[in-house]
């Protein structure tokens, strides 16, 4: 019988429960899930403070317990969204359908036929990478927005301090 697989990218800068929640509402729908960590190319700024092999980390231990059958892919930017597809079909394992609520990745896939289902939202307002990311840099409490996994893992490599530091204006 013919496996049914999609495909879902993000940055995951952090990964937080929104993500985690619709995984798990796309795992309902097939049976395998290509997780693509797009600009896997950028770390250490302010809006990308984790490397693609940290957040490769992350997604593995978040969904460590879940029952999701997943391959989690770094994909770096392309200067060119025209060949973007291809440049995605060329390092992933094949799919046939992809969900996203990214307006370009949304047009891209729709513009090269492949089937796009744009999932729903969870929490949209708490459930943010950027309200994640401001909230460690305030000091806040981040962890309640992210699976505890995640938390873990942030935690090991020093990931608040990290964000901190990058995130400083010029020191005199
Ligand atoms: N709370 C959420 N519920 C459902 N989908 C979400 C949620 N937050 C983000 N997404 C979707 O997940 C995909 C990946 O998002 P991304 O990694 O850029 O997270 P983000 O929270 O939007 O990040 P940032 O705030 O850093 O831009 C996008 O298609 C985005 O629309
Ligand atoms: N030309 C390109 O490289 C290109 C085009 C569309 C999306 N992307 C990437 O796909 C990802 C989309 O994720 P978000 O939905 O989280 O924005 C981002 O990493 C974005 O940079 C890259």
């Amino acid at each position: 019988m013919h496996m049914r697989r999609a495909f879902y990218i993000g940055r995951f800068q952090p990964f937080h429960l929104g993500h985690y929640s619709t995984i798990c509402a796309i795992a309902k729908e097939v049976d395998e899930l290509v997780i693509g960590i797009g600009s896997a190319q950028k770390s250490h700024d302010p809006w990308n403070p984790f490397t693609a092999g940290e957040r490769v980390m992350m997604i593995r231990h978040a969904l460590e317990d879940a029952d999701v059958k997943h391959y989690a892919i770094p994909i770096e930017d392309l200067q060119r969204n025209a060949v973007w597809v291809s440049h995605i079909i060329s390092m992933s394992p094949p799919f046939d359908v992809v969900y996203s609520n990214n307006p370009l990745v949304i047009q891209l896939f729709r513009e090269a036929n492949m089937n796009v289902r744009q999932p729903p939202m969870f929490n949209r307002k708490g459930y943010s990478g950027t309200e994640v990311r401001k909230k460690m840099i305030e000091g806040e409490d981040w962890r309640q927005l992210v699976p505890a996994a995640v938390a873990e893992v942030i935690d090991e490599i020093g990931g608040v301090t990290r964000i901190r530091n990058v995130s400083m204006q010029d020191m005199e």
